[in-house]
């Protein structure tokens, strides 16, 4: 089996964790490394698995790390592995979960040919539900791609980009679960505004969510024609798209988008 080292057990190493539980990964093949003592031993408590205060305590005997830190920790976590007295026999592969950072900032710093997967995942990997998009290294070969993309699909969907384009994925599907929240969130308090209970509205926004995503994924139409097929002439609908183009709700996706992409990429130059 698989033995895999999550280094960072913030939110998205626990949704990584979580995920990996609920779909039948081992508890005795995962370690995490939290720096928080108090964060280390809430996920020892909630997952049974072992959680460690080192990097290189975790790295040991892994054959997959995962570093799942800030950018602006990265460099860190790369001394201690650098540093680190790991196994040279043992093949190890790193998995980078963190926003901008390329492959050749790892690459530059560990053993020479460590082969290296950079991947976008998203928080709803939490309940398997994940859209994770992964590119590989310079030294990563076809066989550590299909590692990567076995141990994700079990928390979600895998897509595979050349690296190029993870920033662009970054905007789209990284902060995209913030986008949607943010429109439930609004959408709720508008239908509070209008008279409606936040417990009525809220189960009509999340159901609504979810209907949409599902018939996006498995009607076989566009996004395009499912909205004109709500949209009845002079109709409700109508009038409250209107209302949302007169805001200018696709330029300001355009611009958000385009902000989280060159903030990623930001990112990847300066680290902060
Ligand atoms: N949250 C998200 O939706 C997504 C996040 N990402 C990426 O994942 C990475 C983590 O993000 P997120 O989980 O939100 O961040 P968090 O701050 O929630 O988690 C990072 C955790 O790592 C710990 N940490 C820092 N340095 C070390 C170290 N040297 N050894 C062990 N643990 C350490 C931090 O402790 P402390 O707080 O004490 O420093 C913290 O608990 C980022 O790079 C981000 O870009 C990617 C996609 C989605
Ligand atoms: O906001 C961030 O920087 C991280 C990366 C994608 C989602 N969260």
């Amino acid at each position: 089996m698989t033995r895999i080292a999550v280094i960072g057990g913030g939110r998205i190493g626990e949704a990584l964790v979580s995920g990996l539980l609920q779909g039948g990964f081992a508890t005795k093949d995962l370690v995490v490394s939290e720096k928080s003592e108090a964060r280390a031993e809430a996920l020892a408590q909630e997952y049974s698995i072992r959680v460690t205060g080192a990097v290189a305590d975790a790295a040991e005997g892994a054959d997959v790390l995962v570093v799942a830190v800030k950018p602006g920790d990265v460099d860190a976590v790369l001394t201690d592995l650098a540093n680190a007295d790991l196994d040279g026999d043992r093949e190890q592969l790193l998995v980078s979960l963190a926003a901008g950072i390329p492959t050749t900032r790892y690459e530059n710093k560990l053993s020479a040919g460590f082969p290296v997967v950079r991947v976008m995942p998203n928080t709803p990997m939490l309940v398997g539900e994940g859209a994770s998009v992964i590119a590989a290294g310079r030294h990563a070969k076809a066989g550590h791609l299909e590692l990567v993309r076995e141990i994700l699909s079990s928390v979600g969907t895998v897509t595979v980009v050349p690296e190029s384009q993870i920033d662009a994925v970054t905007a789209v599907s990284g902060s995209g679960p913030a986008y949607f929240f943010l429109i439930a969130e609004a959408m709720i308090d508008a239908g509070v505004s209008l008279g409606l209970s936040r417990a009525v509205a809220t189960e009509l926004v999340v159901q609504t969510m979810t209907g949409s995503a599902a018939m996006l994924d498995r009607s076989g139409e566009n996004a395009a024609d499912l909205r004109v097929a709500v949209t009845s002439p002079g109709g409700t609908t109508a009038a409250a798209v209107r209302e949302l183009e007169r805001v200018g709700i696709r330029h300001a996706f355009y611009e958000a988008l385009t902000a989280a992409r060159n903030r990623s990429a930001e990112l990847g130059s300066t680290g902060e």
